[in-house]
């Protein structure tokens, strides 16, 4: 497979959701495009319309996933092979599916997933929460593995610093390019990640979705206002 990021680098997550004030297509172009300009070598987009315009518009390689809940199933990000395809078949340049055991909607094994992705020439990014998932997945054919579902399934390591230990863990056992990912805030984080062996650091929010960074900086305002006057109280 041809490595689409031969230097280490940032990855910025362009993604927003239904309700929030920059919900849409431009908006996440206009992210896109301002996190070219910043330095990022790639982007990672969600939905077929944003998969396009941004591959169409801003020219960096698009990591693509759609993320669909399924009644009665867990899985969420790319959870079945059809909705994988459609992400490619919108332009994504890589395609991060869901990269655990769980049950998948359309019956297929992991295996099965990345075998017909791969069969079709589709280069894949395997979202893993834990170490032995990582291990799997490189056995199955993936191309990349991601950090990303660390603290989102049950069984995964839970804190609300990035899981750098599994960036470590799967830096020391698998061949592939380990990208990081998930609650990475910092740009001292990043450099982190790299250090511990990471190929590729991805950012989502802290980057591109400016109600929560308000929030970041208003909530720890209001907890110091707090605790002052707390103080002054006694
Ligand atoms: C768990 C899950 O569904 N992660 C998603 C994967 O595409 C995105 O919602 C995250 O924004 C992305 O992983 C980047 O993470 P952060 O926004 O924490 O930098």
């Amino acid at each position: 497979m041809t490595n689409l990021f031969p230097n280490k680098g940032l990855i910025v997550s362009c993604q927003s959701f239904p309700g929030e004030p920059l919900h849409g297509t431009p908006f996440m172009v206009a992210l896109a495009q301002s996190a070219k300009i910043g330095g990022a070598v790639g982007i990672r987009a969600k939905g077929a319309a944003d998969i396009t315009a941004i591959k169409k518009e801003v020219g960096l390689p698009v990591i693509g996933l759609n993320k669909v809940d399924i009644e009665g199933y867990e899985i969420y990000i790319t959870p079945t092979l059809e909705i994988a395809l459609a992400v490619h078949a919108a332009g994504a340049d890589i395609v991060a599916i869901d990269a655990t055991t769980r049950q998948r909607p359309d019956g297929l094994s992991l295996s099965d997933t990345i075998r017909e992705l791969k069969s079709r020439g589709i280069p894949v990014m395997a979202d893993v929460s834990i170490l032995e998932e990582g291990l799997a997945a490189e056995e199955f054919g993936a191309d990349y593995i991601s950090t990303t579902l660390s603290g989102y399934t049950s069984y995964s390591r839970q804190q609300e610093a990035p899981d750098l230990e599994l960036v470590a863990s799967l830096a020391g056992r698998v061949n592939l390019p380990i990208v990081a990912e998930g609650r990475i805030n910092t740009p001292d984080q990043a450099v982190e990640a790299l250090r511990l062996g990471a190929s590729l650091v991805v950012v989502g929010k802290a980057i591109t979705r400016p109600h929560l960074i308000t929030a970041s900086f208003s909530e720890q305002m209001d907890s110091y206002r707090r605790n002052e006057l707390e103080g002054h109280r006694h």
